[in-house]
C-alpha cells in the first residue's frame, strides 16, 4: 500500500499550523514554544483582545490591483509584517535561522536575528540573500560582557543588518513554570555562536541561570547614546508598552519602538500590545517608527494593528511552527497564509493602499450596546 504524502493535511490558517506543528514537537520544546511567564495571561490576551474590534467595510469600492507594500529600511516589503527575533530556532528544525531567512526573502519580508540564534549572523544574512532582497535587524540583550556585546554589534553591521533591537523587557527572564518543571535545555548539539556558547558550556545550566549569567540588569536608557557611538546601524527598543517609553525613546533619539511584551514570556498580566499600542502611537505622533508585535495570527489582526497605529506588525511563534511543520516551506506557508489573508482584508474592507487603513475601519464592541466608532 502506498503511504499518504507527509503533508496531506490541510494548513489554511496559522491555529491549523499551530496544532499540526505542535504535536510534531518533543513537550519541553513545544512548552518553551508555546507557553508564557507565570498565569500565561498575557499569552492568551495577546491574541484574545483583537476580537473587541470589529471590521467597517465601505463597499462598493475598486479594489482590483490593491497594494498591501509598505517601506521599510528604504526599501518596500511585501506587505506589513516581519519576523520576529526569537531563539533556539534549530529545535524546531535544523536548517533554523537558515530557513527562516530564506522563506522570509522569498516571501519579500524582513527578519529578525536573535542573539540566541543557533547559527551566526553572518550565514543567515548570506541564506536570506542568495534567495532575494531582505533586511535583517539583530536583536540583542544588554550584557555583563560588553565585549562581546561589541562583538555582536561589529558582526551585525558588517553582516548587513539595518538595525538593532534592543531588548528592554529582559532584565532577567519571565518566570517560566514550564521551563522550571521540564527542566528545559536546549538538545544536545545546539549552541549560540552569536553569544560564543557551545553546546556543553550550554548545558551545564539552567536556561534561566545561563540567561543571567550573560544578560545584565543594570540596563538603562544610557545603552542608547552608547550604542548610537559604536554604530551606524538604526537603534530601535524593542517592549515597549507606555507613551512615557515612547516619549523617552523619542528623546534618546531612537529610531523606533516595538510594542511587545515579548509574547507574554517576561512580565504577565501585562495589557495585549494590540491595546497599548494606540496611547503609544498616540504620543508618537509620527516622530517614531512604531511597530507591534505579540498574538498576530490572522490578516485582521495585523490590519486592526494598522489602523490603531501600528506601521508593521511582527510574528515570533507562527514561525516557529512553520519550522517545525515543514522547515523553510513551513516558514513560507505561514507567510504566504497571513499575506493573502491580509490581502483579502482589505479588499473587502475597501482599502486599495495600506495608507487606506484607519480607525474608519473600525468599531469597538461594547458588553452592553452597540458597536462604538472609533
Ligand atoms: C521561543 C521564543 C524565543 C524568543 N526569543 C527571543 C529573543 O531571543 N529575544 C527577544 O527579544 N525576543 C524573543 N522572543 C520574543 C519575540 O521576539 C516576540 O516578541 C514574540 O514572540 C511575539 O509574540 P508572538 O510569539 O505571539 O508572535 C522569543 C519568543 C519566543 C516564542
Ligand atoms: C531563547 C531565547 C532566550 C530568551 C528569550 O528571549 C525568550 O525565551 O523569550
Amino acid at each position: 500500500m502506498e503511504t499518504p504524502p507527509p503533508l496531506a493535511e490541510k494548513i489554511l490558517s496559522i491555529s491549523d499550523l499551530e496544532r499540526s506543528a505542535s504535536k510534531t514537537l518533543p513537550a519541553a520544546t513545544k512548552d518553551f514554544y508555546n507557553s508564557g511567564a507565570t498565569g500565561q495571561v498575557t499569552v492568551r490576551e495577546n491574541s484574545s483582545a483583537f476580537q473587541k474590534y470589529r471590521l467597517l467595510p465601505r463597499v462598493l469600492k475598486d479594489v482590483s490591483g490593491i497594494n498591501t507594500k509598505i517601506s521599510l529600511f528604504d526599501r518596500e516589503i511585501e506587505f506589513p509584517l516581519s519576523v520576529s527575533p526569537a531563539g533556539i530556532q534549530a529545535m524546531a528544525h535544523p536548517q533554523g535561522e537558515l530557513a527562516t531567512s530564506r522563506a522570509c526573502a522569498r516571501m519579500g519580508v524582513n527578519m529578525g536575528v536573535s542573539s540566541f540564534a543557533n547559527h551566526s549572523v553572518e550565514q543567515i544574512t548570506a541564506a536570506g540573500t542568495e534567495v532575494g532582497p531582505i533586511d535583517h535587524v539583530m536583536q540583542l540583550y544588554t550584557m555583563t560582557d560588553r565585549d562581546k556585546q561589541v562583538r555582536i554589534i561589529r558582526r551585525a553591521e558588517a553582516a548587513g543588518c539595518k538595525a538593532i533591537f534592543l531588548t528592554a523587557d529582559s532584565p532577567v527572564l519571565g518566570v517560566r513554570y514550564n521551563e522550571w518543571r521540564n527542566g528545559f535545555q536546549p538538545p544536545d548539539g545546539i549552541s549560540y555562536p552569536m553569544l560564543e556558547r557551545s553546546s556543553e558550556d550550554i548545558r551545564k545550566q539552567s536556561h534561566d541561570d545561563g540567561f543571567s549569567s550573560l544578560n545584565s540588569d543594570s540596563h538603562s536608557w544610557a545603552e542608547v547614546p552608547w550604542l548610537r557611538s559604536i554604530t551606524k546601524m538604526q537603534i530601535w527598543i524593542k517592549g515597549v508598552l507606555t507613551p512615557e517609553d515612547v516619549e523617552t525613546a523619542i528623546e534618546y533619539g531612537c529610531d523606533g519602538v516595538i510594542i511587545s511584551n515579548h509574547g507574554g514570556r517576561q512580565l504577565d498580566e501585562t495589557p495585549a500590545t494590540i491595546d497599548a499600542l494606540p496611547a503609544c502611537a498616540k504620543a508618537a505622533r509620527g516622530r517614531i517608527r512604531i511597530h507591534i508585535d505579540g498574538g498576530i495570527r490572522t490578516g485582521s489582526d495585523i490590519f486592526k494593528a494598522l489602523a490603531l497605529g501600528a506601521e508593521c506588525c511582527w510574528v515570533g511563534r507562527p514561525m516557529l511552527w512553520g519550522l517545525a511543520y515543514d522547515g523553510e516551506a513551513g516558514v513560507q506557508l505561514m507567510l504566504e497564509i497571513l499575506k493573502q489573508d491580509f490581502k483579502r482584508c482589505m479588499q473587502l474592507t475597501g482599502c486599495k493602499s495600506v495608507s487606506e487603513i484607519s480607525t474608519a475601519s473600525l468599531g469597538l464592541v461594547c458588553t452592553n450596546g452597540p458597536l462604538a466608532r472609533l
